[in-house]
């Protein structure tokens, strides 16, 4: 893991008119490491991705991406390095898994939808195209993803996820943000997004991984950050979180019960159940 700080985010704070979703929420994401973001429904965590993500405006607070502020709406942050997926995904759902994929490669390029549609009428995007289709290629194979032709709407939530993921990933993004990306997957599916976090790892890169899976989670971070009710609960060592009376009291209401595994347990059980 690279020490260098990638992205910081300071008193991160949001109000929905009389509800605090997140209050002066702090953390830094260093280059190579995945932090886990965890937490009851409710705790903020999508507030948190969504501030960083630029899908939501701040309240207060201030984000910095190696070095630089990071502001403005989604497209600026895509174009400085930030990609994301959602709890449901957002493909598409018109076009191919081959064209969601190649929506991804473009989008650091291109300040806006808008602008990629006038650059790909432009002929703007030509020369690159074939250089996308064959990335696209290799990471279709790379995840799993078969079916290139297919539109994006005839697919399983399990497959859309993972094709949104991969999308994500084409971005070659500085940060990727996932939230919530296992739900509705096969062991096909959780294998390849897994795969998606090393290679953004491997890259000196960051990811924030949002999931209700603690102990998954656990497994495939560097850190993880427990949120409760908006506020930051613990950030630590994923074994040290697992083991934490934060931990109890966030998740069970007592710091008695010692049983975080078994609760963690059955919800990765729902991850192998759900197929789609
Ligand atoms: N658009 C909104 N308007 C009003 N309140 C909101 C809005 N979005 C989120 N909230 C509230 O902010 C709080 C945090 O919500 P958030 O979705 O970030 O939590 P979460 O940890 O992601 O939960 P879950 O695990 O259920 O997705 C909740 O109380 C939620 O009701």
């Amino acid at each position: 893991m690279g020490e260098e700080t990638l992205l910081v985010g300071r008193g991160l704070t949001k109000r929905y008119g009389g509800v605090t979703a997140l209050e002066d929420v702090s953390f830094e994401l260093r280059a190579g490491e995945v932090l886990g973001l965890v937490g009851p429904n409710g705790a903020g965590k999508t507030t948190l991705v969504d501030l960083i993500s630029g899908t939501q405006a701040a309240t207060a607070g201030e984000l910095v991406l190696r070095g630089a502020e990071l502001s403005g709406p989604a497209s600026r942050r895509a174009r400085a390095g930030l990609a994301r997926t959602f709890q449901y995904p957002q493909l598409a759902l018109e076009l191919s898994v081959r064209e969601n994929l190649l929506l991804g490669r473009a989008a650091r390029r291109h300040a806006s939808l808008w602008r990629m549609t006038v650059g790909a009428f432009a002929g703007a995007l030509r020369p690159r195209v074939a250089d996308d289709v064959r990335a696209i290629r290799l990471l279709a194979e790379e995840l799993g993803i078969e079916g290139l032709d297919r539109e994006a709407g005839d697919l399983s939530l399990g497959e859309q996820r993972l094709v949104e993921v991969g999308r994500a990933l084409g971005q070659d993004p500085l940060v990727l943000l996932l939230d919530e990306p296992f739900a509705g997957s096969d062991a096909q599916g959780v294998a390849g997004i897994a795969e998606v976090i090393h290679t953004v790892r491997r890259r000196g890169h960051g990811v924030i991984l949002v999931d209700h899976n603690v102990d998954l989670v656990a497994r495939l971070v560097d850190r993880i950050m427990l949120l409760d009710r908006g506020r930051v609960a613990f950030d630590g060592e994923p074994r040290e979180c697992l083991a934490s009376p934060q931990m109890q009291q966030v998740y069970f209401g007592s710091v008695d019960d010692p049983d975080v595994g078994s609760e963690t347990g059955t919800r990765e059980a729902e991850v192998e159940d759900v197929r789609s």
